[in-house]
């Protein structure tokens, strides 16, 4: 539904977004990531039709978005960044504007605002000028906006920003609930986002995509896969960590104190094999059994999708094929 082929922006002799391509299908959420100034934004505003590209090309539904752009522009819901601009409109005038230039009348626009109002929670403040609402809410009205027409594709940027805890899981419901037949890009810096309501994760750095898949297909890349982290209580000797590291199939060891606890996280050989963490646990087990350590924690490290952010997005060490004209 979403098609994007060498997508391109260049700020005078500034690459922003740099030949990027993905395409995203009916019932992905595919979670955006990058560090500050990636081309994120960049990127959902050209398939959103508000900036041109330099080159390449993207497509909403068969519809491309500059030759086609009010057919594309039809398909899709866009929350920007920051909040929705007629400040001293009330939600209910600013829905009611929307609903006229999305060109729904009469009892279809009444039932969309109904919609859009009751999935986002707008009720209590419907009267309220979106200049006096708090941030959370007014992130709302974007969203309420977004979603007026019922588009098959949803391009958020940062959805969750500004929102409380509890307003950030309403959201992520949402989202969820209408990912099964829509489209959805999210751009996001929360990465536990990803892993709470993402398909897919693309992550780009200066203006190149640098890694895609699956949030476990990218979280499998952490150094941390599979190791084994054990905690435990109490003084804890130099001959611990000896006795952990001469467990066999062990590769390293990792030793954080933090107060009166101890974490030694233990890296196996073989890091993908998942028998070889089985057993490991098991072995660190029977050690500290064995040793009469106070176990506060032990458990099989899936992986640490921070970790691989870092690794792929820090200036000196991204596999990316090349070096931006920044
Ligand atoms: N109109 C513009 N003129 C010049 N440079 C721009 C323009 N818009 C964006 N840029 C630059 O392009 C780069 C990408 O910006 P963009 O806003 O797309 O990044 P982002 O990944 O969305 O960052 P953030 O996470 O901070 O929102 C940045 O270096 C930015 O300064």
């Amino acid at each position: 539904m979403i098609a994007i082929e060498g997508l391109t922006k260049r700020f005078g002799p500034f690459t922003a977004v740099d030949g990027i391509s993905f395409s995203v299908s009916r019932g992905e959420v595919l979670g955006f990531l990058g560090p500050n100034g990636a081309g994120k934004s960049t990127t959902m505003k050209m398939i959103t039709g508000f900036l041109s590209p330099s080159a390449g090309r993207a497509s909403v539904c068969g519809h491309d978005v500059v030759t086609d752009q009010l057919a594309a522009q039809r398909m899709l819901g866009y929350l920007p960044e920051g909040a929705p601009a007629y400040g001293d409109m009330t939600p209910l005038a600013f829905l009611k504007f929307i609903a006229r230039v999305r060109a729904l009348k009469g009892a279809a626009a009444d039932s969309a605002i109904a919609n859009a109002v009751a999935a986002t929670e707008l009720q209590g403040v419907l009267e309220q000028p979106i200049d006096t609402l708090s941030k959370g809410f007014r992130r709302r009205v974007g969203l309420a906006q977004a979603i007026l027409h019922n588009p098959p594709v949803l391009i958020m940027d940062e959805p969750t920003d500004g929102l409380d805890p509890n307003q950030k899981h309403e959201v992520r419901k949402l989202i969820a609930r209408m990912a099964a037949d829509k489209a959805i890009i999210i751009s996001t810096h929360i990465l536990e986002e990803v892993d709470a309501i993402c398909t897919r994760a693309l992550i780009i750095d200066r203006g190149r995509v640098v890694a895609d898949g699956t949030p476990a297909e990218l979280i499998a890349r952490s150094r941390y896969h599979n190791a084994v982290s054990l905690t435990v209580g109490g003084q804890v000797t130099i001959a611990a960590a000896e006795a952990l590291k001469a467990l066999p199939g062990i590769a390293s060891i990792e030793i954080n104190p933090r107060g009166t606890e101890t974490t030694f996280t233990l890296f196996p050989m073989q890091q993908n094999a998942i028998s070889a963490e089985v057993k490991l646990i098991d072995a660190v087990a029977d050690l500290a059994r064995e040793k009469d350590w106070t176990v506060r924690a032990l458990y099989g490290e899936p992986g640490r999708l921070d970790e691989v952010f870092r690794k792929l997005t820090r200036s000196d060490t991204a596999d990316t094929p090349g070096k931006n004209a920044a």
